[in-house]
């Protein structure tokens, strides 16, 4: 098809998740043992009884064609009123308890059901919460979501009713054979040689329909992740005029997914339709051979429609088998994926032994660092760095000189490739990583603001922290008065990242949330955007509230930061070129001169 084809290739060159693609097995015992460990702590409860009913669901299905037959030979045939009453009547009786051992059934397997979603939700988020950087660095947000939602969706129905109806079908298949067999085996033999052959042909088409519903969910996940990134960045779109371009594209993965989704319905549409006519085969058998064994007064009229009836029983099971392994094949690739990501271990792992990292003083010491994010490209080359506890360090340097870097690895967000990062003469790499970056405070530049309201994102730093705590912090930062001016002051809810709120005002409540959290080292990455000078004057005042007597890390850009750190350093391609205070570094007449220069020269032209 051509909409695929051209599709595919535009979709490709824009997106790749090459994680998604790889992904192509079959059906998987140790899968499906890992994903039954899920049921194992509600199966001694639960279980019993679900079992208990499917087994009197399945007596009271398989009687019901006996008794028909019964009441034709016996009361039929004679006019025997009072026998015929009497079956009904059972009938009936036998109906009611059917229907009242399904309903049990149904409402106890939707309750495990909804139990192991939950829990294999819950890892999974759990898992991913804990997950290193490189792990995010590699995966576009949309497809990690798809996994949480529409994967773990997609086992729902497994779990619900796949697993008990599995066995409810086999049970009533096994029940049918064996009375077609006891009734008369001529007859019941007949019948059930067209079951290989259905199962031949079905066979060759699961395959197909496998695949086909694995293109299907790789769609989903591209529509995901470009959904994810059309809406993160509706303002760049807005601003550069580029909503037509991105419908378009947009357009094309939804009318692949379109395609590929009708595909793989037809195809699992026809499962169906070979059942059926399988079925036909099997009456037309019944029928031929039924009407021989009665002139040969082998088997009764009576008999004969009980074994119609029990045909109609019998591809009932084999139809919904059927969609029950396509079921299991959509739950095969997305548990597939979903394992993939409770199984992978973070980069940053922490030792057995760690151990909790004391109260911090704040001296930090980078001695011969050298990182890579990826092999051969070193992001930093021999770092060697020795703050004192309460010094302020600047980082300067251009664009990709390795910053940020720095700071993700006194974070350990990443490990070192070669040498250490120490605090107070503590390998970082040997205490918890809890108890590190419960003492590392960090403001982002950009700072990331909570649904949720003002109060509830400055709690973020301790969540145990009183409101007058609250209000102390925001004070101190000179974060109370345009708080207290909002509409509904410290409870006015400010919805994800924070839109309606400044640049400037973001800033203030980040510098009150990294307060609360009074962490003895500091990192902050300051922000470039302009803000006018008054908030510039609130900002500088408030940064020397949060910094007092803390060590810190600044990435500057604002020259008033870089003045008043006791500490320079000048960096580029990942190395110190510079270092030293800010007078001495002037004096130096290098790089940090002409940074300086050119600020100075900006901020004249700009005015
Ligand atoms: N997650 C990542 N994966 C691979 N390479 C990265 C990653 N993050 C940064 N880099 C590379 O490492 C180098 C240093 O980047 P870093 O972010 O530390 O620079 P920076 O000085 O903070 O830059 P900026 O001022 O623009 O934020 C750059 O060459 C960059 O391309």
């Amino acid at each position: 098809m051509s909409v695929q084809s051209a599709s595919d290739k535009e979709i490709q060159k824009r997106f790749v998740y090459q994680d998604d693609e790889e992904l192509d097995k079959g059906f998987d015992w140790a899968q499906v043992k890992r994903l039954s460990t899920y049921m194992k702590p509600y199966a001694r409860q639960i279980i019993p009884i679900v079992l208990i009913m499917m087994v009197v669901g399945a007596i009271t299905k398989l009687l019901n064609p006996l008794l028909i037959a019964y009441a034709i030979d016996h009361a039929l045939k004679t006019g025997d009123s009072k026998t015929l009453f009497l079956c009904v009547g059972g009938m009936l009786c036998l109906y009611a308890i059917q229907w009242g051992a399904n309903n049990f059934r149904v409402r106890f397997t939707n309750m495990i059901g909804q139990q192991v979603i939950y829990d294999l939700r819950h890892d999974l988020f759990s898992h991913i919460q804990r997950l290193s950087f490189k792990f995010f660095d590699k995966r576009p947000a949309g497809s990690i979501l798809v996994r949480i939602t529409n994967y773990v969706n997609s086992l729902q129905d497994l779990f619900t009713n796949g697993a008990v109806n599995l066995m409810i079908d086999c049970v009533q298949l096994c029940g049918i054979i064996f009375i077609l067999l006891f009734i008369n085996w001529k007859l019941g033999l007949a019948i059930i040689v067209t079951v290989p052959i259905m199962f031949m042909i079905s066979t060759k088409l699961r395959v197909k329909i496998r695949r086909a519903w694995q293109v299907v969910q790789t769609r989903q996940s591209r529509i995901n992740a470009h959904l994810n990134e059309c809406i993160q960045g509706i303002k760049v779109t807005q601003a550069y005029t580029q909503e037509k371009e991105n419908i378009a594209f947009f357009e094309q993965m939804n009318q692949d997914n379109h395609y590929h989704w009708n595909r793989a319905s037809i195809l699992n549409q026809s499962f169906g339709p070979i059942i059926e006519c399988t079925g036909a085969i099997g009456y037309c058998i019944l029928f031929w051979f039924g009407a021989h064994l009665i002139q040969e007064g082998e088997i009764s009229i009576g008999l004969l429609v009980a074994f119609g009836t029990y045909i109609g029983l019998f591809w009932e099971p084999i139809n919904r088998l059927g969609q029950m392994y396509t079921q299991m094949l959509i739950a095969m690739a997305s548990s597939e994926r979903i394992f993939e990501f409770i199984d992978e271990v973070p980069n940053v792992a922490e030792k057995t032994s760690a151990q909790e990292l004391p109260k911090i003083q704040g001296n930090i010491e980078f001695k011969q660092v050298e990182f890579e994010y990826e092999p051969g490209r070193h992001a930093l080359k021999r770092i060697d760095l020795s703050v004192k506890a309460g010094q302020s360090i600047a980082l300067v340097g251009h664009t990709g000189s390795g910053k940020s870097t720095i700071i993700n690895l006194l974070c350990r967000f990443y490990d070192v490739t070669n040498g250490s990062v120490t605090i107070d003469g503590h390998d970082i790499r040997d205490v918890t990583i809890s108890s590190l970056r419960s003492q590392v405070g960090i403001v982002l530049q950009d700072t990331f603001i909570f649904s949720g309201t003002i109060r509830d994102n400055i709690r973020f730093g301790r969540l145990n922290a009183t409101d007058e705590e609250i209000v102390a912090a925001a004070k101190a930062v000179r974060a109370h008065d345009f708080i207290v001016n909002l509409p509904h002051g410290y409870d006015t809810e400010v919805q994800e990242r924070g839109n309606v709120l400044s640049m400037g005002q973001r800033q203030l409540l980040s510098f009150a949330r990294a307060l609360l959290a009074d962490p003895r080292v500091l990192i902050l990455d300051e922000a470039t955007a302009s803000i006018d000078t008054e908030t510039e004057l609130k900002i500088q005042e408030a940064l020397k509230t949060l910094l007092h007597g803390r060590t810190s890390f600044i990435i500057a850009h604002r020259l008033s930061t870089i003045r008043h750190a006791d500490h320079i350093l000048v960096l580029d391609h990942g190395q110190i070129m510079e270092q030293g205070n800010h007078d001495a570094l002037m004096q130096h007449k290098g790089i940090y001169h002409g940074l300086i220069q050119a600020q100075y020269r900006f901020l004249q032209e700009t005015g």
